[in-house]
C-alpha cells in the first residue's frame, strides 16, 4: 500500500473555495490516489484570543510535515482584489525551511480560485498563485482546452487552473463546467504524480 498523497490546500471564509476543494479531491481520488484536504487558519492585525488548534469544522490545519511529505500540491484560495487570500500567502511565507530543502522541487502543483464577479480577477489570482510554487521549483498543470467544458462554459474555469464565478453574494453554486473542470484537475494532478512515482521506480 502507498502512503502517497496530494495534499489540497486552501483558504475559504464563506465556503464556495471549500466546495471547490471537495470536487478536486473527488478527482484525485477517482485516480487510486489519496486526497488530503488541509485549510490554514485566519489572520487578523492584532491577536486577541488564542483559536483552537482545530478547527470547529471543515478541513483542519495545514502543517509543515503535510506539506513536506506530499507527492503533489494543489492550492485554492478566494480572490481578493485580484490575488490570493492573506492567510494563504501568510501560511506559504512561512514555507522557506521546505524552499532551502528543495522538498517541493520537481512535485506536481496546480491552483484554483473562486470570485464573486465574472471578470474579477481569476486568472490573476491563479497566476498570483503559481509564483511561489514556481520559486519552490514545482511543476504547474493546468486544464486543457480538449476539455470541452472549457470552452462551453458560463462561469468560471481557465487554462491555468479551475476557478468558481460565486456571484455577489455567493449565491451561485458551482456549475456542471465549473464542477467537471474541478475534478479533472485533480485527475490530472493524481495522474501525473502517480506517472513520475512510475518513473522513479523504474529508474530505481
Ligand atoms: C477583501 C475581499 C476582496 C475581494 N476581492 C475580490 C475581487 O477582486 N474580485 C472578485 O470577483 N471577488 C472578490 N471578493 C469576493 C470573493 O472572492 C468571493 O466572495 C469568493 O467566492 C469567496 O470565496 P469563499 O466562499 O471560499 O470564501 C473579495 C472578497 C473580499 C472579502
Amino acid at each position: 500500500m502507498s502512503d502517497a498523497y496530494v495534499l489540497v490546500l486552501y483558504y475559504s471564509r464563506h465556503g464556495a473555495t471549500a466546495e471547490m476543494a471537495r470536487l478536486i479531491a473527488e478527482g484525485v481520488e477517482s485516480t487510486g490516489m489519496e486526497a488530503r484536504l488541509r485549510t490554514v487558519p485566519p489572520v487578523a492585525p492584532e491577536t486577541t484570543s488564542a483559536l483552537p488548534p482545530v478547527p470547529t469544522d471543515g478541513a483542519i490545519y495545514c502543517t509543515e510535515a503535510d506539506l513536506k511529505h506530499c507527492s503533489a500540491l494543489i492550492l485554492g484560495s478566494p480572490t481578493r482584489f485580484g490575488n490570493m487570500a492573506a492567510p494563504l500567502k501568510y501560511f506559504i511565507d512561512g514555507t522557506s525551511s521546505l524552499w532551502l530543502s528543495g522538498s517541493l522541487n520537481g512535485k506536481p502543483a496546480a491552483v484554483f480560485t473562486s470570485t464573486a464577479s465574472l471578470h474579477g480577477g481569476q486568472e490573476s489570482t491563479l497566476l498570483s498563485m503559481q509564483l511561489p510554487l514556481l520559486h519552490h521549483g514545482m511543476l504547474l498543470v493546468g486544464l486543457p482546452y480538449s476539455e470541452s467544458a472549457l470552452t462551453e462554459t458560463r462561469g468560471g474555469g481557465t487554462p491555468y487552473g479551475a476557478s468558481h464565478h460565486a456571484g455577489a453574494q455567493g449565491e451561485r453554486r458551482l456549475d456542471e463546467h465549473e464542477s467537471q473542470l474541478c475534478r479533472v484537475l485533480g485527475a490530472r494532478v493524481g495522474n501525473l504524480s502517480q506517472q513520475l512515482a512510475a518513473g522513479a521506480k523504474a529508474r530505481g
